[in-house]
């Protein structure tokens, strides 16, 4: 059902601001994600990436209300069309989900159950939103599975989950997270699982979701390989806070924060000799019990210089950037015309030395407030230290 084309939008179609989610343990609050904001506009693409424990799935879990842990204490605003979700009673949002924000993960085997058909399962989805005949869901599930790239759709409806390639299975779950329309999609991972072939193709489908369904993405990845491939905006989380966000063209060709640069530095290059070792990261992220008053990324980070260490720099935002400016493909084009940035992104603290500038006195390690699981030995000579390609 393709989407008609909407009138411009003035506010984006999420809102997070200060978004902070803590889990209590041993007597004490654990602050997991910390001051997340950002904005996602209508048709707009943004992936939200970070190592593993960043806290990209706790960011998406608090925004759908799935975080169901007993004492969790979710502050801040994240305003979905104008619609306040934090602290929403679990009646509203469960309204909500399903019929204007849906979610897909790595795993399609959560999402169906194993003994029925997905046919009947996405036909019951269908059925819990619209007054349907069971005969009229059919239809509208072997069109969806068919949109999906999904062949011989009628027939792949009467299969079982198991019965399903692991692609199929991840086509299978859009089309039920589409059935109802839903204006923003989340998705937690949806190509890990996934051969590259496959995952090319999932991203192709997901990039042309907002032109057939006019639907928005938030996509958590920890591939910045599938960022670039997909997204318009890069928000990058390191231990619960964010350390940059932007454009990404602008992000990918400017990175402001160490942390993004070493990032992009472990991506294999797509032409030109393959190196016979990727940069990587030394040490690992603190744990949220340890984490530093100042920039957690300090105790890894080769710029580190002490205006770092007393207190959080403010998060990369970049000024004067608008999220609903952000470059659209094709389709969209014709909403928003406005054309992607070409100029590097001003950010508001923690930009990388321009070359050929003196860099800052690195701090030696014993010199940094934390950092337990950093290498006891001191500092690495350079953060970005020899590591195999991955
Ligand atoms: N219910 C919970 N109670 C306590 N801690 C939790 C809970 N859920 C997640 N965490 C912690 O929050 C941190 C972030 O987890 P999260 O799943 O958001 O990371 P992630 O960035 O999505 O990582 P991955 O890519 O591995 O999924 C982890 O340290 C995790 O242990």
């Amino acid at each position: 059902m393709p989407a008609e084309t909407a009138p411009p939008m003035t506010a984006p179609l999420l809102d997070v601001q200060d978004l902070c989610v803590s889990f209590p343990s041993r007597g004490r609050m654990i602050p997991i994600v910390e001051h997340v904001s950002f904005t996602l506009g209508e048709r707009d693409i943004l992936g939200l990436v970070g190592e593993s424990g960043s806290g990209k799935s706790v960011t998406a879990m608090a925004l759908m209300g799935l975080i169901d842990s007993p004492g969790v204490q979710i502050t801040g605003s994240a305003l979905f069309r104008g619609q306040e979700l934090v602290g929403m009673p679990q009646k509203q949002l469960r309204r909500l989900r399903g019929r204007e924000i849906a979610m897909i993960f790595q795993d399609p085997m959560t999402a169906f159950t194993p003994v029925y058909t997905i046919g009947w399962q996405i036909d019951e989805q269908i059925r819990a939103h619209e007054r349907l005949s069971r005969k009229q869901a059919r239809a509208r599930t072997v069109e969806l599975l068919a949109e999906m790239g999904v062949p011989d759709p009628a027939r792949t409806a009467d299969r079982y989950p198991h019965q399903l390639s692991g692609g199929l299975r991840q086509r299978a779950m859009i089309a039920m997270a589409l059935s109802c329309n839903p204006s923003l999609l989340i998705a937690d991972e949806p190509t890990t699982a996934l051969d590259v072939t496959v995952q090319a193709q999932i991203l192709d489908l997901i990039r042309s979701l907002r032109s057939t369904y006019g639907s928005s993405v938030l996509l958590i990845t920890h591939d910045m390989g599938v960022v670039a491939e997909t997204c318009d905006t890069t928000l990058v989380l390191y231990s619960g806070r964010v350390a940059e966000a932007g454009p990404t063209e602008a992000l990918f060709a400017h990175p402001g924060h160490p942390y993004t640069a070493a990032l992009l530095a472990s991506i294999p290059p797509l032409d030109g000799p393959r190196p016979h070792r990727l940069p990587a990261i030394a040490g690992a992220p603190p744990s949220p019990l340890e984490r530093p008053a100042g920039c957690a990324f300090a105790p890894r980070c080769t710029y580190v210089h002490d205006t770092c260490l007393p207190a959080p720099p403010p998060p990369l935002v970049p000024t004067g950037y608008d999220p609903l400016a952000a470059p659209q493909d094709d389709a969209t084009a014709q909403v928003s015309a406005a054309a992607p940035s070409t100029q590097p992104v001003q950010f508001a603290a923690c930009v990388l030395p321009a070359e050929g500038t003196p860099l800052p006195p690195r701090l030696t390690y014993s010199e940094l407030s934390a950092g337990d699981e950093a290498d006891a030995t001191g500092f690495p000579p350079s953060s970005f230290a020899a590591g195999e390609p991955h």
